[in-house]
């Protein structure tokens, strides 16, 4: 399979799932449905659309997502696909706009497709972006995205070293967005985070000509035994240098882990 057409498959479903959620949003406020039961629906159909889709397009490719099961006859497939059908679960549940569905593929030790969609801006983030290629205007504070939820104390620690802004948001792909499209100029997020999370954004940042490492520079690889990714910089390759610096201050005496747990085990 060509990677030009699994990347168009990409792009379709992860669109297609995110119609569908914005949809459901809609429908559930409109009708005062509760976020847990929101949550909950979301979750699922875009889960059982998007399998649905790879499991009669790909039949032959293995599939890693936060809401299927994990099974151990991904780490020999030569291709896995890596899903999140809804990221930033909490922020669509409670009708705010700041989520998105990632959708990427994995192929031999590499990502080789993805697509991050973002229903409430109308886009699609994939291969096909523009370059990111602007420089911050003169003397605007470094504006850094972060967790809503969960702002990492990394983060907080940069920010005072850079004298930078924190911009909270909800979802790894809404926040990536964010960097693609100059509304901020970095994603750094640590304590936890899973392959899915990341996949998809990671795929769209590179293809943008954006630097995507964890917070100690080291390369994000995918597919592991253990999906567990828990840190990550997304940035202007000309800041990489200066925040992967401030970040290596910061982590000295930081109570957040950057190593892989090997806590979740594969039937
Ligand atoms: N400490 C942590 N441990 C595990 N997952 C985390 C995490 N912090 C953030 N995440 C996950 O990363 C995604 C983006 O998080 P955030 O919106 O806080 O930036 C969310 O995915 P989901 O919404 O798919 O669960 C969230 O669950
Ligand atoms: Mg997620």
């Amino acid at each position: 399979m060509d990677h030009a057409t699994d990347q168009v498959l990409a792009e379709s479903v992860a669109w297609h799932a995110g119609e569908s959620l914005r949809r459901l949003q809609s429908w559930a406020i409109h009708h005062g449905v509760g976020s847990g039961k929101l949550k909950d629906d979301g979750d699922r159909t875009s889960q059982e659309f998007i399998a649905a889709v790879l499991g009669r397009l790909r039949p032959g490719d293995d599939i890693l997502s936060e809401e299927g099961l994990d099974s151990r006859d991904r780490l020999s497939a030569r291709r896995v696909w890596i899903i999140d059908p809804l990221d930033g679960t909490r922020e669509f549940s409670e009708g705010r706009p700041d989520w998105a569905v990632h959708v990427a593929l994995w192929e031999d030790g590499a990502l080789a497709a993805g697509a991050v969609a973002l229903p409430s801006a109308g886009r699609v983030i994939g291969a096909c972006i523009k370059q990111v290629d602007f420089a911050p205007p003169e003397n605007q504070k470094l504006r850094i995205a972060v967790s809503r939820s969960r702002a990492p104390e990394v983060a907080e620690r940069v920010a005072g070293e850079l004298n930078a802004e924190l911009v909270p948001m909800g979802s790894a792909g809404f926040k990536t967005w964010a960097v693609v499209d100059g509304q901020v100029d970095a994603y750094l997020h640590a304590g936890g985070q899973y392959e899915w999370d990341s996949a998809a954004p990671v795929f769209a940042a590179q293809s943008a000509g954006l630097h995507a490492s964890r917070i100690d520079g080291s390369a994000l690889t995918y597919n592991e035994p253990v999906p567990y990714l828990p840190d990550l910089l997304i940035c202007r390759v000309a800041d990489s240098p200066l925040l992967l610096g401030a970040i290596k201050n910061a982590t000295v005496n930081c109570t957040e882990s950057t190593k892989t747990s090997a806590e979740r085990t594969l039937p």
